[in-house]
């Protein structure tokens, strides 16, 4: 079994893959001695790693790590120009973040011939459109909600707190609701936004998607439809090594 994992920027998330069929998810941050290790150590040892990393400086625990582990090299999957169905229009193409060319693979794959925008809900929020062709037509990138938590936080520390897993109304009587208002009705607005502006590029029958840890706790907020699909990173991760 290969074992795919998706180094974001707050967590380390993995599937074992055989063949397209995921299984075993697991994911883990980045605290202490890289967490995550005490969940992978005792696997069986993979016949493979390939990995997608958006977190450089995340790379070389995880390189040792499985070093240490199983005696294997991670196989590191970038973005490309043109590839698994995708043809990329981002300048220079490399520059993508790999988490978003594999999202946008595992988009293809899951959804062929489809127009499709995918809103990953992570560390920051992308919000990119994949035509029916499989052309990258470009995408959006703004504070998740973490970030934007911490960010406000800091600049303007009489704003602590960051939201909690309850449903916040537009119209928050403290300041905690406020904010949480704020930032959950701010984030699915934006996406929704860009949703609607993507279908200058994808047509009008273009369809939402929602992925990334942020996505379950956004998905209330969304009056537009969408599809929350959970893996769909490690979905085109799995597209790319097959
Ligand atoms: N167990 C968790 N640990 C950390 N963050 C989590 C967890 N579950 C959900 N989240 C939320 O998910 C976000 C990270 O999503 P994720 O897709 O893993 O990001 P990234 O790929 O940037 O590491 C965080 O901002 C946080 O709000
Ligand atoms: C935009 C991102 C920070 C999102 O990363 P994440 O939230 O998943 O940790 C990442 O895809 C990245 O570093 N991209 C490189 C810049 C770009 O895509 O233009
Ligand atoms: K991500």
């Amino acid at each position: 079994m290969r074992l795919l994992c998706d180094l974001g920027n707050t967590r380390i998330k993995w599937a074992w893959a055989e063949g397209a069929t995921l299984s075993g998810f697991g994911s883990g941050d980045y605290s202490g001695v890289e967490a995550y290790t005490t969940r992978l150590t005792g696997s069986v040892r993979p016949t493979m790693i390939a990995a997608i990393s958006v977190a450089r400086h995340r790379n070389e625990a995880f390189v040792r790590f499985c070093e240490e582990q199983w005696a294997l090299a991670p196989q590191w999957y970038p973005s490309l120009r043109e590839g698994f169905g995708v043809s990329s229009l981002y300048e220079p193409p490399e520059t993508l973040g790999a988490d978003r060319f594999a999202a946008l693979a595992g988009a293809r794959a899951r959804f062929p011939g489809q127009a499709v925008c995918v809103a990953d809900c992570g560390t920051a929020i992308t919000v990119d459109a994949l035509d029916g062709d499989g052309v990258f037509q470009g995408g959006a990138i703004l504070p998740g909600l973490s970030a934007a938590a911490c960010a406000l936080r800091l600049i303007a520390p009489r704003l602590t707190g960051s939201p909690g897993d309850r449903f916040y109304a537009a119209y928050g009587r403290t300041t905690q609701d406020a904010v949480g208002g704020g930032l959950m009705l701010g984030a699915a607005g934006a996406i929704e936004r860009l949703f609607r502006d993507q279908g200058a590029v994808l047509g009008h029958d273009a369809r939402l998607v929602l992925t990334g840890g942020d996505a379950a706790r956004l998905a209330p907020y969304l009056s537009t439809p969408f599809e929350h699909v959970a893996h769909l990173t490690l979905e085109g991760l799995a597209v790319m090594v097959s």
